[in-house]
């Protein structure tokens, strides 16, 4: 849709060998970081790309950068998190000193498989294209760390107040940096997106993510390791943890930027709200059942 294959002269069958590559290095059996997970932010990041606010604001190359970003930003996920990999002294914990460990990851497998045999798709982007889209990819996929959530909000909601401020065209953006920032918000945007989904399709995110977590919380329980939070498939209130993680991380972020691309997210951040009652409707009922 997008015409990327002449725009970067991408060759059909190096796209189809380096992205077979790439699928077959998400885990099939991770109940959440698998494949689909990755197609599923893809997809919602096009869809994001697509608001009215946002034409012309990004080059191709950057909307390339993003597309990318997305397909590769949780590749060879071993389906537990940070704290888990540092906790266990795992290899990829040394090996990236406890920052950003899946995330560096993610990038490093990525960049890897484009220089297997006939899967460099960016054979034909010039040196500095092809520089400025690793950079690019880099910065995004390391923004998807939930260690950096507060301060990409806070910066996003600086740079709203600012351009409402400013009166200026709100998405005139002046640098790489702030063209960044919004590029980085816009994936970690996806990236939480399954509580503003219809509901059919978040629910199966939670039973997911939630069974991934379980998965991680008996591993712990069999090293003796402290079991994480919302990990304990015997503990975990499932639907007040959704209601906390939308009040608190996916609903200020969706708030700011619906603002940012005012009016073309107003259904999102609609559908959102409607989940959050639904689970906070259940959540109640489950209490109220569990009191009797
Ligand atoms: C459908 O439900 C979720 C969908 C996505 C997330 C979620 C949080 C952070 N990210 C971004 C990647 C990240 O940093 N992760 C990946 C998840 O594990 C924690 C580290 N993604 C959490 C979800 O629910 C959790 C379980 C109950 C409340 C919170
Ligand atoms: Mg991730
Ligand atoms: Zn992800």
């Amino acid at each position: 849709k997008r015409d990327f294959l002449s725009k970067f002269r991408l060759h059909p069958s190096t796209l189809v060998n380096y992205f077979t590559g790439i699928e077959e290095h998400y885990k099939k059996d991770n109940p959440y970081h698998n494949a689909v997970h990755a197609a599923d932010v893809t997809q919602s990041t096009h869809v994001l790309l697509n608001a009215a606010s946002l034409v012309n604001v990004f080059s191709d190359l950057e909307i390339l950068a993003s597309i990318f970003a997305c397909a590769i930003h949780d590749v060879n996920h071993p389906g537990v998190t940070n704290q888990f990999l540092i906790n266990t002294e795992n290899e990829l914990a040394i090996m990236y000193n406890d920052m950003s460990v899946l995330e560096n990851h993610h990038c490093a497998v990525a960049f890897k498989l484009l220089q297997e045999p006939n899967c460099n798709i960016l054979k034909h982007l010039d040196d500095s294209q092809r520089k400025q889209l690793r950079k690019m990819v880099i910065d995004m996929v390391l923004a998807t760390d939930m260690s950096k959530h507060m301060s990409l909000l806070a910066d996003l909601k600086t740079m709203v107040e600012t351009k409402k401020v400013a009166g200026g065209c709100l998405l005139k953006l002046d640098n790489y940096s702030e063209k960044m920032q919004i590029m980085q918000n816009m994936v970690h945007c996806a990236d939480l997106s399954n509580p503003a989904k219809p509901l059919p399709l978040s629910t199966q995110w939670v039973t997911r993510v939630m069974e991934e977590f379980f998965n991680q919380g008996d591993r712990e329980k069999a090293l003796g390791l402290p079991v994480s939070p919302m990990c304990c498939r015997e503990t975990a209130n499932i639907e007040k943890s959704q209601v906390s993680f939308i009040d608190f991380i996916v609903h200020p972020l969706w708030e700011a930027w619906t603002e940012l691309v005012h009016p073309d997210a107003e259904h999102i951040l609609s559908t959102l709200e409607q989940n959050r009652d639904h689970y906070s409707e259940l959540s109640a009922t489950r209490e109220a059942e569990e009191q009797q």
